[in-house]
């Protein structure tokens, strides 16, 4: 989202062209009346062409300055009032279109200007010929457009381009129409100049037979261009409209919101109980009734309170509410209805019951029509399949990802991975409409249940058995992004940026700066304003005043790039007031996400030029997450994980949480990624991450003996066949599904036992990218007891949110900036290799949008549980109880003599350890602590409680021998 200022053309200093308004002569005085005169004028017709708009008015020069009694003088002699705002430069063109058009309009429609009249329609008709008995309106509704919409220099070349190429091309049509006349009235009465240079030449190369097609072909182009259509858009609406699914749409079930689809009511008792539910009615009008509601103006000066309420009201698309269970097509069986966008409640109890039969038995007569319904979109694929999973044979379909052996079966990815709209062979249309509805498939959930009792007899379909092995083929599809809440679309530049430039330029007037604001490019949360410096300046000039512009835009968030890389320009980076949310739908849906199919591609955010943000955690291959309280950083774990299960099945990635706050990742207990239970005791999180250094080492294994150094192609040549175990023995090679261990507070982990975590944590990342082993480290602590040196060396992408202080952002990016962030999902991300942070703002994934995913998922399938990852393994160092510190061989000397003399003494001790009476005293405290001896019965010697057959068992107790530490899970 760029704009730009053209720079003032011109040798003169910057200081001089900006610091002349403090010179003012007569001339220069009349020349700013004349110009405010206009502004005023231009604003007063851009006022009321807005009437009902939302394009935002500018701030700045207001005709109440005048009437305050001001002095004309003083406001020249003010630079905050010299300045025509952009808004108003805007009007001012806008208005001088109009008068063109109006002249045009006069001259050539009724030939009623006088002299100046025919001048212009001698001028138009000589260049546009007949066109310009249209020019007066094209240019009326050019000056309407500059003055009801705002700003979007994004998208001007786009749309000066499509003009000309839809314009000229059809100037040279009607010339060569007319047959291409040669004398000046014949061209005026074609078209015009403009059409005989745009057709003559071209048709003179190549014939009429050419050049009329070359020209109808770029008046599509521009056409295309001007509508922002690809031509794929356009034939798959056009197929769509005639009714027929394109087959080759690379994302099935993305936008699929075909006519007949959007006007199904399916489910619309459930849609109706569930907003009926909400105190707000606002999302039953759909996206009129949010926007209506929304707030256009009147921001809060804390950005953090401009974000829409994110209480369900959000928009939803349309199929969108298959959340609702409602909007996937429909399956035998299942009810299909209408439900159109923007119905109101009211029309949609009125009119899905009766919608509901009538559409079902027309779609049931209609063999044609029901196929073209069961072949609609990946949902409805599912639905099906998921309808087969009764006929399937389950036995021996299932096998264990990550068992004993650590093998799997191999599962053919291109009919797991992937779900994709192929219609079910067997489905019978002549047994649809006899056969009850019901809720079918893995999507069915409660709103398939809810969309079940709105039918005639609801009977439970067939329905995956519960806890189905997640690898039993076809069965799994990863929930779709259909699920999730999008987002709104964004602002390309708003009053709150003209605002700042004027304060940024104030300040750079103040103190007398040769440079000037050329441009700004607008992100969802900041706003970087690009400062261009005259010849001389020093750099650090403008990196001195950071202080006075944080105070002159009234925050202290700014931050300061210079220059910006790649430019020769300082940015200055400025919340916006009016911040937009990023929603995690929108990330997954962007082109540049979907390019990329590896299951390990998450969803960041957007970044500050408004392009969506992704990465693919196999390539970081280890991330550490960093960000106070309220920073975002559970939001960003909620948008990986929500990216991770719409992208990955569970044969492609398993998961590992550790969750010591013990709540942040509850939601997604049970998802049949998970090869052990949520992990919330440090302890057993620490026995994980060693069960992960052992599997690193298994796989480490098994490509040594492949000779292979990647586990992605390991997995291709057990896939293929071309390996297989060694002879002779029992294994079999499956593929390794990629494993993902994420630690919401590696704090806590590191008070816990920080030699171990740490020394696993440095195995992990310093071998097992290869081996298909990734962690993803978070932590609101980043000082350096947390993230040490090593654990910092191994884990080279950086993912940085707003930190307390200076010395955090250094401990997590090696540079400042981080401490500089607002918050809420800003962020600073910095990519294996890359010297730069990039600034993002990152994803947002609701509540709500949690729950849908992740019980679409577990609907399929429930986790097959690894034995053992959370047990201490036989032979692991035991943290040593502080309460022993440095006296652990004395106490395993003493527990040895007490219990094999079974006589609990501290005489006893004294002499046979020689030991004094106060560390004797000691370790019969620390043996009774342990079991091993009573309470103290005065001068009598204590009570041994453990026999001599038992001593090994407790030895091994307290020095983490032999003994299996508890594994509750
Ligand atoms: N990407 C985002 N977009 C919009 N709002 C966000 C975003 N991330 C966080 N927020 C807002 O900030 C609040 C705090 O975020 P979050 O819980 O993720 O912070 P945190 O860093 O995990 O804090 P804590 O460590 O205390 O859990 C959220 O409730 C949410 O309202």
């Amino acid at each position: 989202m760029r704009s730009t200022r053209p720079r003032a053309e011109s040798s003169k200093p910057l200081t001089e062209q900006t610091t002349d308004v403090h010179r003012p002569s007569v001339a220069a005085a009349v020349g700013r009346g004349v110009g405010n005169g206009w502004a005023l004028l231009a604003r007063g017709v851009g006022g009321l062409a807005r009437v009902g708009t939302a394009r935002p008015e500018s701030p700045g020069f207001e005709p109440d300055d005048l009437d305050a009694g001001a002095d004309p003088g003083d406001l020249d002699l003010e630079p905050d009032e010299e300045r025509v705002a952009p808004s108003h430069q805007r009007d001012g063109a806008a208005l001088a279109i109009l008068i063109a058009g109006f002249l045009v309009a006069v001259g050539v429609w009724f030939g009623a200007a006088g002299p100046v009249g025919a001048l212009i329609n001698a001028a138009v008709r000589s260049a546009v010929g007949i066109a310009a008995i249209g020019a007066p309106v094209v240019l009326v509704v050019l000056a309407l457009v500059l003055m009801r919409r705002p700003a979007n220099p994004g998208k001007q070349p786009r749309h000066i381009g499509g003009v000309l190429l839809l314009g000229l091309p059809a100037l040279g049509l009607v010339h060569l129409i007319a047959g291409a006349p040669r004398d000046f009235t014949g061209r005026c009465n074609a078209g015009g100049y403009i059409g005989y240079v745009v057709g003559t030449p071209l048709t003179n190369g190549v014939t009429a037979w050419v050049s009329v097609p070359i020209l109808l072909l770029i008046m599509a182009f521009g056409a295309l261009i001007l509508s922002e259509r690809t031509i794929h858009d356009v034939v798959a609406g056009t197929g769509e409209y005639l009714g027929l699914r394109l087959r080759g749409n690379p994302h099935p079930d993305e936008d699929d919101e075909t006519p007949w689809e959007t006007d199904r009511i399916e489910g619309a008792d459930r849609y109706r109980r569930d907003a009926d539910d909400q105190t707000d009615r606002r999302d039953l009008d759909g996206e009129a009734g949010y926007r209506a509601e929304r707030p256009e103006t009147g921001y809060s000066p804390d950005p953090y309170d401009n974000y829409p309420p994110d209480d369900g009201t959000a928009r939803r698309r349309t199929p969108r509410a298959s959340q609702y269970g409602a909007y996937d097509a429909p399956a035998p069986g299942r009810d299909s209805g209408g439900f159109r966008r923007g119905a109101t409640a009211g029309q949609m109890r009125d009119t899905a019951r009766t919608e509901i039969i009538g559409d079902r038995r027309g779609a049931a007569a209609d063999p044609g029509l029901f196929e073209e319904l069961r072949t609609t979109r990946r949902g409805a694929a599912n639905d099906f399949a998921a309808a087969d999973f009764g006929d399937a044979d389950l036995a021996g379909a299932a096998t264990d990802p990550l068992g004993s052996d650590n093998l799997t079966e191999p599962i053919d990815r291109s009919t797991a991975a992937r779900p994709v709209a192929e219609p079910v062979a067997d489905a019978d249309p002549a047994s649809w409409e006899d056969t009850p509805a019901t809720p079918a498939g893995p999507a069915a959930g409660r709103g398939r249940h809810e969309a079940a009792t709105a039918a005639a007899a609801p009977v439970e379909a067939p329905r995956p058995a519960p806890g189905r092995r997640p690898d039993a083929e076809n069965s799994y599809h990863v929930p779709p992004t259909s699920l999730l809440i999008e987002g709104e679309p964004p602002v390309a530049g708003s009053r709150a940026n003209d605002d700042m430039i004027d304060r940024i330029t104030g300040v750079l007037e103040q103190f007398k700066i040769d440079a000037m604001v050329t441009g700004y490019t607008r992100g969802p949360t900041v706003t970087r304003y690009e400062v261009e410096l005259g010849p001389g300046v020093k750099v650090e000039k403008i990196t001195a005043l950071q202080r006075n512009i944080a105070y002159a835009v009234a925050t202290d968030n700014v931050r300061l790039l210079a220059p910006i890389p790649g430019k020769s320009a300082v940015g200055i980076e400025v919340p916006n007031s009016d911040r937009e949310m990023v929603r995690l739908a929108d990330v997954l849906e962007a082109p540049s996400t979907l390019k990329d199919k590896h299951p390990l591609v998450i969803g960041l955010g957007k970044d500050i030029e408004g392009d969506f943000v992704s990465a693919n955690l196999a390539k970081m291959p280890h991330l550490l997450v960093a960000g106070s309280t309220g920073s975002g950083k559970s939001s960003f774990v909620n948008s990986m994980l929500v990216s991770l299960l719409t992208r990955a099945t569970p044969e492609d990635v398993r998961m590992i949480l550790i969750d010591p706050k013990m709540v942040e990742l509850t939601p997604y207990e049970g998802i049949p990624h998970l090869i052990t239970p949520i992990i919330t005791e440090p302890k057993k999180a620490a026995a994980a991450l060693a069960w992960l250094v052992e599997e690193m080492e298994q796989r480490y294994q098994d490509m040594k003996a492949s000779r292979v150094r990647h586990i992605d192609d390991f997995n291709r040549k057990v896939r293929s066949g071309e390996i297989t175990a060694p002879l002779g023995s029992e294994r079999e090679y499956k593929p390794y599904p990629y494993i993902l261990a994420i630690v919401d507070e590696l704090a806590d982990l590191m008070m816990t036992a920080p030699r171990d975590v740490e020394d696993a944590i440095v195995r992990i990342t310093q071998k097992a990218r290869a081996a298909g082993i990734h962690l993803v480290l978070a932590t609101q602590r980043p000082s350096v007891d947390v993230v040490t040196g090593l654990i910092k060396t191994n884990v080279p992408s950086r993912l940085a949110f707003a930190t307390s202080s200076l010395t955090d952002s250094r401990v997590i990016l090696d540079q400042p900036g981080a401490e500089k962030l607002i918050g809420m999902g800003d962020g600073l991300f910095l990519p294996m290799g890359a010297g730069r942070p990039i600034r993002m703002q990152g994803a947002f994934v609701a509540d709500e949008e949690i729950a849908a995913v992740v019980d679409y998922s577990r609907e399929q399938a429930q986790p097959e549980f690894v034995d053992g990852v959370t047990t201490a393994k036989a032979g692991d160092k035991k943290e040593i109880d502080s309460d022993i510190g440095n006296d652990l061989d004395d106490l395993l000397q003493a527990i040895e003599l007490v219990v094999s003399s079974q006589f609990g003494s501290t005489s006893m001790l004294q002499r046979k350890l020689r030991v004094g009476f106060a560390k004797a005293g000691r370790l019969m405290d620390l043996m009774e602590t342990r079991g091993v001896v009573g309470p103290s019965e005065g001068s009598k010697a204590r009570e041994v409680l453990v026999k001599p057959e038992d001593l090994a068992g407790v030895i091994a107790s307290i020095t983490g021998g032999d003994a299996p530490a508890a594994d509750t899970d």
